[in-house]
């Protein structure tokens, strides 16, 4: 009879993914990095210098065990000549992982264009960065959807840059919460190749809170909200 692995060892056994998150300062890297490995945010902005890691275990349909290491790669360092270390550089692989192919995610602010213009410079550094080699999973990543009324990226620019460069979409609110875990379980998924289900991806999203404002009830030209169905701001389209 087999014996059962412990778990140390199963461990050991797990894929690993680096994914690396890029893009400028203060759109939201940190935010999203911390939000999916310690569901947590913070209001007050520092930046990063360097780099930081976080590493998150998933749980994939089949019973695929799966460990992202997150790369939060400081803004302020695309001119810098470590950027290429970092995002070539070597691992932190257990022992006996599997050895991983790389995401990278562009993130930009959705109500910041420059960030998203910028996008294009993140993506040629990218590129140079693996030359001939295989490029990895792109992912492109709006931040701060819960400020979607500021919103200045429309969704077809978005949609555009995304089909032209073979990226996927993904849209997302480090503040609430909203997308953030489904984004990394698709990416996860898809770097394994497990194909899943709409209801699984959905299954990993929180239920966002809704803000509830206290208008006057008896004032006419206030609309009550419809507490029903909040609005879902997250979209691409
Ligand atoms: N409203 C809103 N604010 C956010 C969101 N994500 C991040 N922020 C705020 O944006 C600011 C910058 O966030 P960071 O996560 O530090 O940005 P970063 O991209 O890591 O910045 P660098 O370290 O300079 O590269 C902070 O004040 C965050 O609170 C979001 O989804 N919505």
């Amino acid at each position: 009879m087999a014996e059962e692995k412990d778990s140390s060892e199963h461990e050991l056994e797990q894929l690993q993914f680096k994914v690396i998150i890029l893009g400028d300062g203060a759109v939201g890297k940190t935010s999203i990095a911390m939000r999916h490995t310690e569901n947590s945010f913070s209001n007050v902005y520092k930046q990063t210098i360097g780099l930081d890691f976080y590493l998150k275990r998933l749980s994939l349909p089949g019973d695929v065990q799966v460990a992202l290491q997150l790369w939060d790669i400081g803004g302020q360092t695309i001119g810098g000549k470590m950027l290429k270390n970092y995002i070539f550089g070597a691992h932190f692989l257990p022992p006996r992982a599997v050895i991983v192919p790389k995401a990278v995610l562009l993130v930009y602010d959705i109500t910041n264009y420059e960030s998203f213009q910028n996008l294009e410079d993140w993506l040629r550094l990218v590129q140079r960065t693996f030359g001939d080699s295989k490029l990895p999973y792109i992912g492109l990543c709006g931040n701060k959807c819960d400020m979607n009324h500021l919103r200045t990226v429309k969704a077809a620019k978005h949609k555009q840059f995304a089909d032209e460069n073979d990226m996927k979409s993904y849209m997302m609110s480090a503040k609430t919460g909203d997308q953030v875990n489904s984004a990394f379980f698709q990416i996860a998924a898809d770097l394994a190749g497990i194909i899943v289900t709409r209801p699984e991806v959905e299954i990993t999203t929180p239920i966002v809170k809704a803000t509830i404002i206290n208008h006057d009830q008896n004032d006419p030209d206030v609309a009550a909200p419809d507490m029903r169905r909040p609005d879902k701001k997250c979209l691409i389209q």
